[in-house]
């Protein structure tokens, strides 16, 4: 459960008293998420989500996912939208943290992804691509290459008690990519950058809408594709669904078509996408801050993951033909 800061409930009524929102119904932390402390709000006018951004999240980014949130909803994604206090104003402080509502969205995430729900998540996420196009704020991506090594510095001397090997394993990997083979030349935009399950929200098999939007980003759109064939094509037991990366890029291509270099940059990206997600989730493992109720994430399922893709050479293993060759 991810509660790092406590609301108390006259300061949350009297927090709401700058809203619109009606009266302060009930109010509870929510037992998901890592990064952020997130309430459900019921108040007299309906269901709200609170979130007090911590750690990781710099507070001059707050604006842009605001406003991220704001362009997507108007441009036909469904994602949550912020909502403004009387002064015209949605982010705050609450808590000491800074604090925004947003609206809360219809649907559960799937605990168990099948190939339909790959292929619902392939179509939003191109979707996004193209809604994200003309969205003029920018914002760095801060974990991509040059982001990973602080985060292997703050985790190399204890990566071992994780798991024997795993630091040489790490130094090895990011050494290489980061000896110049890092694609720069590929599609940009805006990408969603976390795009995991426990972020898509659905409707029995049909997308009913995506959140959580705080490692938004501009970077490589391809690289978004390659962060979601990691959360949504393995199995439980770590092994790659072919089916599955077949259904996602599939509908993500029928959207938005990727290029031949695109394609053939998909390995290379899926590994960045998965030492990425291996070193937050390490520095997380090995630092719970004491009395937070947060479940961290299992590192080591990103080490199989990465190992997969070091084996990978083409587009065929993920279960597509690659442009331009007749099937
Ligand atoms: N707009 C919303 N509508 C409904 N439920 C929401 C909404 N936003 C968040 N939630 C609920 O809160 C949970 C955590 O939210 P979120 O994923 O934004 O938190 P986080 O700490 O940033 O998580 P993550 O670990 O995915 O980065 C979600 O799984 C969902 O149950
Ligand atoms: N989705 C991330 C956690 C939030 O950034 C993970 O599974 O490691």
């Amino acid at each position: 459960m991810a509660v790092y800061t406590d609301v108390a409930a006259d300061e949350l009524a009297d927090f709401l008293k700058q809203y619109d929102l009606g009266e302060l119904l009930s109010y509870k932390g929510i037992a998901e998420g890592v990064e952020n402390s997130n309430f459900l709000l019921h108040t007299s006018k309906g269901s709200f989500i609170l979130t007090l951004y911590e750690k990781r999240v710099a507070k001059n980014d707050l604006p842009f996912f605001l406003a991220l949130m704001t362009h997507l909803a108007e441009h036909g994604i469904n994602c949550p939208l912020p909502v403004k206090a009387r002064d015209g104003k949605a982010l705050r402080e609450l808590s000491g943290r800074p604090a925004a509502i947003i609206t809360f969205l219809e649907g559960v995430w799937p605990r168990k992804p099948n190939a339909t729900h790959c292929a619902g998540v392939g179509e939003a996420l191109a979707k996004m691509h193209l809604a994200g196009a003309d969205f003029a704020v920018r914002r760095a991506n801060a974990l991509s290459v040059s982001g990973w090594r602080p985060l292997f510095d703050a985790a190399s001397d204890r990566a071992d008690e994780v798991q024997p090997g795993l630091r040489a394993f790490l130094a090895a990997e990011l050494d290489y990519l980061s000896s110049g083979v890092w694609p720069s030349d590929l599609p940009e935009g805006v990408i969603h950058a976390d795009l995991f399950n426990d972020n898509a929200f659905f409707l029995g098999d049909q997308l009913s809408g995506i959140i959580d939007f705080t490692f938004a980003c501009n970077d490589m759109l391809a690289y978004d594709v390659a962060i979601c064939l990691n959360a949504w094509c393995f199995e439980p037991d770590h092994s790659f669904n072919v089916t599955k990366a077949r259904a996602f890029l599939n509908a993500y291509g029928r959207v938005r078509k990727l290029s031949q270099a695109e394609e053939a940059a998909l390995p290379l990206l899926a590994r960045g996408a998965a030492i990425r997600f291996l070193l937050t989730r390490l520095v997380d493992w090995l630092n719970v801050p004491p009395g937070a109720l947060v479940k961290p994430k299992d590192p080591l399922e990103y080490v199989r993951k990465l190992r997969f893709h070091q084996s990978v050479t083409s587009v065929r293993d993920y279960g597509l033909i690659p442009s331009g060759l007749v099937a």
